[in-house]
């Protein structure tokens, strides 16, 4: 999905914000045999990423697909406000796990694969500028599969970039880079999202401290939200300090602790 286009979920209509905060209530999930949640609620702040762990499949990706306005289930509702109880407009980038990538565009095409998409004449001077930052103007006219893992990963952030959306989402963008690599990108989607609201799904709880302002973490059944502070530092934070690691371990233990 590397397109951003204005969303509408099952009972609300989105519309542009980027100031203020973006309010999520009455997140419902349920099928047939079970509930994963019911009445969950946040808070987004206009600007600065808010990381949400979880146990494998309590509902993370599933949630994130609902805020984008995805369909999930029948029995998938929630609504999305200014916390005044007005509904907002909103236009979303989403960056996955898998880069998306299509193999059969070069690489400067797959940034403005939104506009394509959208049947829009594509910006190439802004797609490039976005390759540039992202170190790699020197492959656009190459294709996907010419590129590293951690290349393709920076394509797929530029391409994210190229939507200009106040929500970016992103569902485990980087599960499937290398320690090292990893901690690059931290600091270049960091550098490069400041001033976005971002709401990133992660496995990895230091990733999660290293990046967020805000940590939640869904957990029970059905799930709720809980929410844990993260170190005074500004991100991306240095994760071999003392007050990472103290609340690393807190973490763990809060996404270990049973279903209450
Ligand atoms: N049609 C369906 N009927 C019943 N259960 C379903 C259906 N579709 C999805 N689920 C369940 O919904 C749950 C939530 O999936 P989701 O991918 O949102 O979880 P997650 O927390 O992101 O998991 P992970 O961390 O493993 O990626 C899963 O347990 C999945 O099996």
């Amino acid at each position: 999905m590397p397109s951003s286009s204005s969303r509408q979920t099952s009972n609300n209509t989105l519309q542009d914000c980027d100031d203020g905060v973006l309010r999520i209530e009455a997140a419902r999930l349920a099928f047939t045999e079970h509930c994963l949640f019911d009445g969950l609620s946040m808070t987004l702040p206009a600007h600065g990423w808010t990381c949400l762990l979880g146990r494998s499949g309590c509902g993370k990706s599933s949630l994130l697909r609902m805020i984008a306005g995805l369909p999930v289930a029948p029995d998938a509702s929630l609504s999305v406000g200014n916390g005044a109880g007005q509904p907002l407009n909103l236009r979303v980038a989403w960056m996955a796990q898998q880069d998306l990538l299509l193999p059969w565009r070069r690489v400067i095409d797959n940034v403005s694969l939104g506009a394509a998409m959208r049947g829009e004449r594509a910006d190439r001077e802004r797609a490039m500028a976005l390759l540039e930052q992202v170190g790699l103007g020197h492959t656009a006219r190459r294709y996907p599969q010419t590129l590293s893992g951690g290349e393709r990963s920076r394509v797929a952030l530029a391409r994210t970039l190229y939507e200009s959306a106040p929500l970016v989402l992103m569902d485990e963008p980087f599960a499937a880079l290398d320690a090292l690599t990893r901690l690059d990108l931290h600091a270049l989607a960091h550098r490069l999202l400041a001033g976005r609201r971002v709401v990133m799904v992660t496995h990895d709880p230091l990733e999660a401290l290293r990046m967020a302002n805000q940590i939640l973490v869904m957990r029970g059944t059905p799930a709720r939200l809980d929410s844990l502070d993260v170190p005074s530092q500004p991100a991306p934070r240095d994760p071999a300090t003392p007050a990472m690691s103290n609340n690393h371990a807190r973490l763990l233990a809060m996404l270990d602790e049973v279903a209450a």
